[in-house]
């Protein structure tokens, strides 16, 4: 059906009942409706309400419906659609009273994405029933060109899974889940099951990436970040970019990254899509959902260290990395054990955080907003960073190179830098609840020291609505980049930037007398940072945030009023 073109109407059955079918390319849905509603199905007033949301949704994503459907009308926009095929020949249908085998049905099958309950979707399918052959190739021929039509979709992958991440089902969920998906939606696949820790880091600087539209990890956010590094890394080797300079503006990935989450914490994924389900996941891919993400960089003195997109965490989340390391075979429960473990032990780490404040930033880590699907706050950040930046490269602004620092010194329980929301299933409002994707900042969260009940009273806020800012031991800021000196490095301006924080021997062994005996009193003096679950050996660093580096497969957290909670009226 080209643009333009008139639309599809027809009277086709679904389930044995007639149903006026139409197919509009200017409003770009699929509608349907009973042309006499069975009787004896009077429909509940919550039924009611379900369908005039699905009317409602179905206007706004299509511009807006100038036709009402009444009570029995179903409506499915086209960019939802996963897929359609000829009915299975042998398919049983039903005919007044008689059921009837046909062996060539002219009939018609549409996949379709459907909304659950907390963003979950899942695929649905409706047959249609054609009087004859012709209108069912008419009808066939209709919808496949309207979904020719939706050029961002994916048609062919890498897929790297990790078969030891989480609860070690990456492998079963990938085929059991996601490959019969990708093959019902005519989506190829080149798949590789990792061997060892960054093979597919290692192997994304080999392939040729031309090949794919879209490389996918399966695992968690560690998975993940290997992915990133891979692709990041190779892109900046393919445009001579040198990723050891702190000031480089990098190269952005074109190539979207999917996750179908199989790991521990799948944070990456729970704040890009509401919800960590790997068929949700898989069907944001087929519809070529894109989300841009911010990504931060982390360097010492002039050497590149790591990139993350959720959390940069020191102290209290370093510490569960670290910890949880060793009971591995426990699965995600791992960082339940070291997270009580570390609430006990009460670690604090003595440092200098300094940091600029993103001042162009829309919103602020308090102002109650939440990043959502074509989130507005990461619209109006970015086109004020870019005016910021023209203003200063026609001289207009000063250079704020050294300007604007802040400078903290203290005793801190946690040093969190939050570039999104962290949301998972431990905190589905996350760490940083008003941090957005992709606004060209990230959330600076100080714990101070404080009492253990207070820290605790700190960590249940993660979990409710309250504000767990709202401490006098708890600050937060909206940065572009911060730094952070462990206290002992404090005065080492002469450093070596080859060197480690361990080069220092006097307090290596301190840290490591005490790391042996954490009953001898001693707090110890470092602690690791977890860059998205992976740990840095080094403490003193710098971090920048690059604005909407990367793409995902997924479109964010979409607003819940577009749910359809179990709406009966949809098939
Ligand atoms: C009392 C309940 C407190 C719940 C507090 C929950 C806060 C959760 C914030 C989560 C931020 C997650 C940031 C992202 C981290 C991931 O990148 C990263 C890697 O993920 P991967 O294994 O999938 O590769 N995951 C992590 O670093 C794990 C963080 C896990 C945090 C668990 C915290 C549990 C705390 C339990 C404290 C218990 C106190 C009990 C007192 C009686
Ligand atoms: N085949 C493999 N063997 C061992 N480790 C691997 C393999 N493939 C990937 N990894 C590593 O496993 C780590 C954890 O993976 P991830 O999928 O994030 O699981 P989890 O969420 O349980 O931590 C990552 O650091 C990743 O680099
Ligand atoms: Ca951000």
């Amino acid at each position: 059906m080209q643009s333009g073109a008139p639309a599809l109407r027809s009277v086709l059955t679904v389930k044995g009942q007639s149903c006026e079918v139409s197919l509009e390319p200017e409003r770009a849905a699929l509608c349907w409706r009973e042309l006499r509603p069975r009787r004896g199905r009077e429909r509940s007033r919550a039924a009611e309400l379900c369908l005039t949301r699905v009317l409602h949704r179905a206007r706004a994503l299509t511009g807006g419906l100038k036709h009402q459907f009444p009570p029995g009308g179903h409506v499915v926009p086209v960019s939802e659609i996963i897929s359609v095929e000829d009915a299975d020949a042998g398919e049983t249908y039903h005919h007044g009273s008689n059921w009837q085998h046909m062996c060539k049905p002219h009939a018609f099958t549409v996949h379709y994405v459907q909304r659950m309950k907390k963003h979950r979707w899942s695929c649905k399918a409706v047959t249609f029933w054609c009087s004859d052959e012709v209108l069912c190739c008419q009808w066939l021929k209709a919808l496949g060109d309207l979904l020719d039509r939706q050029t961002c979709r994916p048609k062919h992958l890498l897929v790297y899974i990790n078969p030891y991440g989480g609860k070690k089902k990456g492998k079963q969920i990938y085929e059991r889940k996601v490959a019969p998906l990708f093959s019902l939606a005519g989506i190829s696949t080149e798949v590789i099951v990792t061997e060892f820790a960054n093979h597919a880091r290692d192997n994304l600087y080999e392939v040729n990436l031309d090949k794919y539209d879209g490389i996918l990890c399966v695992g968690g956010d560690g998975m993940f970040s290997e992915v990133l590094h891979g692709l990041i890394g190779r892109v900046q080797k393919d445009t001579a970019i040198d990723p050891n300079d702190p000031d480089v503006v990098l190269s952005p990935c074109d190539i979207r990254i999917g996750i179908i989450p199989a790991g521990s914490t799948d944070c990456v994924c729970f704040a890009t899509v509401g919800v960590n389900d790997p068929v949700t996941s898989a069907l944001h891919i087929i519809l070529g959902d894109s989300q841009v993400l911010d990504v931060c960089a982390v360097h010492r003195k002039k050497r590149f260290l790591k990139y993350t997109v959720s959390n940069l965490g020191y102290g209290f989340y370093g510490d569960i990395l670290k910890s949880s390391e060793k009971n591995r075979w426990l699965g995600p429960a791992r960082y339940d054990f070291a997270g009580f473990k570390m609430f006990l032990s009460r670690n604090w780490y003595e440092g200098t955080v300094s940091f600029q404040p993103a001042k162009w930033a829309a919103g602020s880590p308090r102002d109650l907003t939440r990043c959502r699907s074509g989130c507005d706050v990461c619209r109006q950040s970015i086109a004020q960073l870019e005016e910021h930046q023209r203003a200063q490269a026609r001289g207009l602004v000063r250079n704020e190179q050294e300007d604007d620092w802040k400078t903290i010194k203290g005793k801190f329980m946690a040093v969190n830098a939050a570039n999104m929301c962290c949301a998972c299933p431990r905190s589905p409002k996350g760490l940083s609840p008003a941090a957005h994707l992709a606004d060209g900042a990230a959330d600076l969260i100080l714990v101070h020291k404080c009492s253990r009940i207070n820290f605790l009273r700190h960590l249940i806020r993660h979990t409710n609505k309250k504000d767990q800012f709202d401490f006098p031991f708890v600050e937060v800021y909206r940065v572009k980049n911060f730094q952070f000196t462990p206290k002992h490095l404090e005065e080492d301006d002469d450093v070596d930037a080859e060197s480690t924080d361990m080069a220092i021997p006097g307090k290596k062994n301190f840290a490591q007398i005490c790391a042996d005996h954490p009953s001898c009193g001693c707090n110890q003096v470092n602690s690791v940072w977890n860059c998205d679950g992976e740990t840095l050996d080094q403490t003193a660093i710098e971090m920048r945030v690059h604005s909407q580096l990367i793409k995902l497969f997924a479109r964010g957290i979409e607003d819940s009023k577009l749910e359809d909670v179990g709406c009966p009226s949809r098939v």
